[in-house]
């Protein structure tokens, strides 16, 4: 209870004749576990999300919703949040005495991939922008917790939100209240199996001198006996998908959820990170079989050919914003629970500040979502992909109040719905490209959220 009295807002600081955002942050000296937290709070079900990166160095957990900033289908998408969320924050009252990046007001979304693709119903739940301030956070940087609150104009029924969740917090009950039982899938729908093999035909014989590669996704939709529980699967994905992004971002009945090994970019000081991610093979049986299998991949030539347009246009990425920057020659390996990839990290310094929205709007899509060129390879993903991918493969992650910030590109995801959800997958096509060995590959990508939902054992 101590704790939870130093983040109420109390007198003067509540006394708003203006709307203003308020915001306190305390330390918890008591270390806790926050998917616990995440599944304590299941009253604000649809008001949460959670994150955490894959080096574990930060992660959030948000509970209930202090403002929203969404919008549809804007020209000027990532220029409107921030103008925002820059209005947000003038005059905003932050007390705030730690310096450390993610810990005081932020906002935490995503955005669909192709605004201006047309919408089906499936996305309903998502804006083209999806972002919100949560009104409590529990962050996690470098092994320090924080929690954040955030109170916007009047509002004052922050008061018993943040009681309820520290009276839970402080009875310590059993912390595993994740509830992990088993839910029984009853159906699996390849949607469009056989016209999206056709499609990759088709768009192969459409490469050559200025369209060289086009990223095609495709859904499969499973239906569950019970609800799909958030936590249960958040769990899952924790304990499994180690080196991943591991998020959830929840609206209405809705949750979009992943576990992601690709970094978009994240922003610290002057200091930007991205990753260069495309080529895939399985893993192999033993350690002799993967080993050989990795191998196959670091020297098959059309793996490196997929892999190289997405080096190609980071680096040009990085010309324009970075004083310096590095990228090694050569990918590497990046072994996941069930994939191997071509991989290349990619650091840089800042020639000016930019803002971490100005940088996703400067990389996303890259090609190894996208295609190369960028907006050739759009275009056709928006004639011919049978596809509303609403958020995935599209960038989500946070923006605190002092310019830093950590977006991925949400891959391995999948939408639930109730007892239903859709898992995404897509596949880097260029001109050695075979349709059937494609949609291997994105069945191989539908694996680690198949079995976190429990679709399938392991
Ligand atoms: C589009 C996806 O993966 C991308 C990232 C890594 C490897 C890829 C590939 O080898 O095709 C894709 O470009 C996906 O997982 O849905
Ligand atoms: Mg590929």
């Amino acid at each position: 209870m101590k704790e939870s009295k130093g983040l109420l807002l109390e007198g003067s600081e509540l006394n708003t004749s203006t709307s203003i955002l308020r915001s306190k942050v305390i330390k918890l000296e008591q270390k806790q576990d926050f998917l616990t937290i995440f599944a304590q709070n299941d009253q604000y079900k649809g008001k949460r999300f959670f994150w955490k990166s894959p080096d574990g160095a930060s992660v959030f957990a948000g509970i209930g919703i202090c403002k929203m900033l969404q919008s549809n289908g804007m020209e000027q998408i990532y220029e409107e949040v921030e103008k925002e969320w820059q209005e947000l924050l003038d005059g905003s009252e932050i007390n705030n005495p730690f310096q450390t990046a993610g810990v005081g007001p932020m906002l935490f979304g995503g955005f669909s991939f192709d605004p201006k693709k047309t919408r089906t119903n499936l996305w309903d739940n998502f804006k083209d922008a999806h972002f919100y301030l949560p009104a409590i956070m529990f962050s996690e940087i470098d092994g320090e917790q924080y929690v954040t609150v955030n109170q916007y104009g009047d509002r004052n029924d922050l008061v018993e939100v943040i009681q309820a969740c520290f009276e839970k917090l402080e009875k310590n009950e059993d912390t595993s209240t994740v509830n992990t039982h088993s839910n029984k899938l009853l159906d699996s729908k390849e949607i469009n199996g056989d016209q999206w093999k056709r499609m990759v035909s088709e768009v192969v014989q459409d490469l050559g001198q200025s369209l060289k590669k086009v990223v095609l996704a495709r859904e499969s939709r499973l239906v569950f006996e019970q609800d799909i529980t958030t936590e249960a699967v958040l769990e899952n994905l924790l304990n499994r998908q180690k080196n991943s992004y591991v998020f959830a971002l929840e609206s209405g009945k809705d949750c979009f959820i992943g576990a992601s090994p690709e970094r978009l970019v994240k922003k610290a000081g002057k200091q930007v990170f991205s990753v260069c991610l495309a080529g895939s093979i399985a893993r192999g049986m033993n350690e002799e079989d993967d080993e050989s299998l990795g191998q196959e991949l670091m020297n098959d030539p059309k793996n490196r050919v997929e892999h190289d347009y997405v080096v190609q246009m980071i680096r040009s990425a990085m010309e324009k914003v970075c004083s310096t920057f590095e990228i090694p020659d050569e990918p590497r390996l990046l072994k996941m629970r069930d994939i191997q990839h071509l991989y290349t990290p990619v650091t840089g310094t800042l020639l000016k500040s930019a803002s971490v929205l100005s940088l996703i709007e400067l990389l996303h899509p890259t090609p190894a979502l996208g295609g190369y060129p960028q907006a050739l390879a759009i275009e056709k993903i928006r004639e011919a992909e049978m596809l509303d991918r609403g958020l995935y493969g599209a960038p989500i992650g946070w923006l605190d109040y002092r310019g830093n910030g950590e977006f991925a590109v949400s891959i391995r995801s999948a939408l639930i719905q109730k007892n239903e959800a859709s898992l995404f997958a897509g596949c880097g096509v260029v001109k050695d490209s075979d349709a059937e060995m494609e949609f291997k590959e994105t069945a191989i990508k539908f694996k680690p959220m198949l079995s976190a939902l429990g679709g399938q054992l392991g």
